[in-house]
């Protein structure tokens, strides 16, 4: 019997215990049953309590105080114990039935989702058949108002992209906290970052050459003056352009919209997740298990 769960990444603070909580909360209100996970040994409050905590097998805390280790040497440490006690994974997952969502809560070191073997070495345990056999789906959130800036757009689109090769299971990509940028951009304007292009940068309020009150001698002669300057620089430019060019090319990367204090919104997104997942084609029909509930009675 498979199970059905989604793993939700992403950089630190970019909406991901949100989304879980407001996942969880829709789940309860529509009658489904969601068990959640948290990965992050650093989380300290959440607004559902975990179903299975990883600081219960390890305390980041410990780790620091223990190795000597900062918070993300703990960190990989923690996954690294983790990797090594998976039986407490087992334990804790293999009686849920088909009929659960596992919310699983990640943390936000970006070190996890790029250079590390670490995740693809715990999705492919959780999802091998014949064992946990979990379907899992990857969901990467990153944060919207980074469109403001191009040149992070691009990075975390770049991070999300990397994530997706490195895991290999159904994966959504996900603008959280859309209600931060609703008001200031214009619905046609967020379209165009739905899809990372290198057209986005053509009009880049931080490229020099799309300002009129930039001397474009300067901004492109030899050396940064300071820190702003290199980061609007022309090898920088290059650097985005290159960037944008290569996720134009993979054409891999698209977003759905996220705000967690949209109820609709929220609701959107499971349904990404379920088609993902093919969560109703391996549900019975509610109504004969109600039935056959009544009948036992
Ligand atoms: N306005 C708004 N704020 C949000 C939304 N989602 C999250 N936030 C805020 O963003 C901050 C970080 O949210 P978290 O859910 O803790 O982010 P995270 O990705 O779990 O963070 P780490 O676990 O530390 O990596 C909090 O202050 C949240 O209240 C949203 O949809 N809209
Ligand atoms: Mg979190």
């Amino acid at each position: 019997m498979s199970k059905y769960g989604v793993m939700v990444m992403g950089p630190a603070g970019a909406g991901k215990s949100t989304f879980c909580a407001s996942l969880i909360t829709h789940l309860q209100l529509n009658r489904r049953s969601a068990f959640y996970v948290n990965l992050d040994p650093a989380a300290e409050t959440f607004e559902h309590t975990p179903d299975l905590d990883i600081k219960d097998l390890i305390s980041l805390e410990d780790v620091m105080e223990e190795m000597k280790l900062g918070p993300n040497g703990g960190l990989i440490y923690c996954f690294e114990f983790l990797m090594e006690n998976l039986d407490w994974l087992t334990e804790g997952l293999d009686s849920l039935t088909e009929e659960y969502l596992i919310v699983i809560d990640m943390p936000g070191q970006i070190e996890l989702y790029t250079h590390i073997p670490i995740l693809p070495r715990l999705v492919r345990f959780l999802t091998q058949p014949g064992a946990l056999d979990v379907r899992l789906c990857a969901a990467y959130l990153l944060e919207s108002t980074f469109i403001i800036d191009r040149a992070k757009y691009f990075a975390g689109s770049l991070s999300a992209m990397s994530a997706m090769i490195m895991l290999e299971v159904p994966h959504i990509n996900i603008l959280s906290k859309m209600d931060l940028v609703k008001g200031q951009i214009k619905k046609k304007e967020l379209k165009r970052f739905i899809t990372p292009d290198t057209s986005l940068l053509e009009d880049d309020p931080a490229n020099p050459k799309k300002r009129a009150d930039v001397d474009m001698e300067a901004a492109y002669s030899a050396e940064p003056m300071n820190k702003d300057a290199m980061m609007s620089g022309a090898s920088f430019q290059r650097l985005n352009t290159a960037v944008a060019g290569l996720l134009e090319n993979f054409s891999m990367v698209s977003f759905l919209k996220l705000d967690c204090t949209d109820e609709d919104s929220v609701g959107a997104i499971l349904s990404y997740i379920d088609d993902c997942i093919q969560y109703h084609e391996a549900q019975e029909p509610r109504e004969m298990v109600d039935e056959e509930a009544d009948m036992e009675e």
